[in-house]
């Protein structure tokens, strides 16, 4: 594997190489070629230039001007070539960054829908229908018809690839839907300004959350940067991470990331919780991590969790079954379609593919 992968490397290498071999080459002969009609310019001004001298036709003060101008000319031309094999190499890194200038703004945005205050929470996805732009023959949400309602947690389950973390991605806004209506409250979600709905009232905390390498004490700012510390201590505390911040040796202002202290996965979580707290969104999506932790840092998360859950609008992607058991409504998906809608007893009862699902779930356990 390592010498597959060292083989496509140096291959990569020598196609670098020999672009730029025949850049260089290129740029010699234009300079090598430039060089000679600029000098044999230089060569009949001074000759006819001469000519005209010795007729008295010109002064030599008019010879010597023509001759440096010439000159200077020669110079510019010489560092044409130059700037000629940096200007195809600024085209060419700077490509990626024009296809992102040039892509068109799809998501509108206008300000001034509702007022945060007035922000119920309930959520309705309308006869969505969705494909990705890169794929629009696949329809990966169909005509989907779903109720978060306000201030309760609805937990979205079904096979891998049955469109649940799409439900998320559109309710974030990332994409628009291809057919059918995001509403919150009464408004459709397409009316709202996405930075505001993504600044003030969503707040998502995915599998693997992100850490800056920036202090702790930044890293949970970020969730509202106007909070003082003392909120900051608040919010590491309802999530259970303040103890495990104060136990480093610069507590809040430890640098985590790159260059920084290296935190479990448990304790990334907790502080992306804590983010997440100080935001205070009216509505929480949350991508429940898969990959499993130790039970005493499960436990902690969840108890962070079922905290920043209380009295929002929750969407969560469960894949615990503790998450779905407990959730107030289970909205189950197969291959982008709502497929059974209740809670868990109801759901069991019925005996179809919810109770499928759970029991292949807990087969594994
Ligand atoms: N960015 C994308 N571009 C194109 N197709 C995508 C993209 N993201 C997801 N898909 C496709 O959309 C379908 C639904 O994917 P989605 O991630 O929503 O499923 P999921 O239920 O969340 O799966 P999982 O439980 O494995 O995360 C899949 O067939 C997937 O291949």
């Amino acid at each position: 594997m390592e010498d597959y992968e060292v083989d496509l490397y140096s291959r990569d290498l020598r196609t670098s190489q020999s672009y730029n071999e025949r850049l260089g080459f290129g740029i010699a002969a234009f300079q090598a070629l430039s060089n000679i009609a600029v000098n044999g310019v230089a060569l009949v001004v001074l000759s006819y230039g001469g000519l005209l001298l010795a007729n008295n036709q010109i002064s030599p003060g008019n010879l010597m001007s023509f001759l440096i101008a010439t000159q200077t000319i020669q110079r510019s031309l010489g560092s044409l070539s130059t700037l000629f094999g940096q200007v195809v190499k600024g085209l060419s890194s700077g490509s990626r960054v024009f296809q992102y200038i040039t892509v068109d703004r799809e998501t509108s945005l206008q300000t001034g829908g509702l007022a945060l205050g007035a922000v119920g929470g309930t959520v309705y996805f309308k006869d969505v229908l969705f494909s990705y732009p890169s794929r629009p023959n696949q329809v990966v949400l169909d005509n989907l018809t779903l109720t978060l309602p306000q201030g309760k947690v609805t937990a979205l389950c079904g096979l891998s690839g049955a469109g649940k973390s799409t439900v998320a991605a559109l309710l974030e806004r990332f994409y628009e839907p291809t057919g059918g209506r995001i509403y919150l409250d009464d408004s459709p979600l397409d009316e709202l300004d996405p930075s505001w709905l993504r600044g003030r009232v969503l707040g998502f905390i995915n599998q693997e959350p992100v850490l800056f390498a920036t202090t702790i004490m930044e890293n949970i700012r970020y969730g509202r940067p106007s909070a003082s510390d003392r909120e900051v201590y608040e919010a590491a505390r309802q999530a259970n991470a303040d103890s495990f911040i104060r136990e480093f040796p610069e507590g809040y202002g430890t640098v985590v990331g790159e260059r920084g202290v290296t935190v479990s996965g448990g304790q990334k979580q907790r502080i992306a919780i804590a983010r997440a707290l100080l935001k205070n969104p009216r509505i929480l999506i949350l991508d429940e991590a898969t990959s499993a932790l130790d039970a005493h840092s499960e436990k902690l998360v969840q108890d962070a969790l079922d905290q920043v859950c209380q009295g929002r609008t929750v969407l969560v992607i469960a894949h615990r079954f503790s998450t779905i058991q407990n959730a107030d409504c289970i909205a189950v998906l197969h291959k982008g379609q709502l497929r059974e809608l209740g809670n868990h007893k109801d759901l069991m009862n019925k005996d179809g593919m919810y109770s499928a699902l759970i029991k292949r779930q807990t087969m594994f356990e």
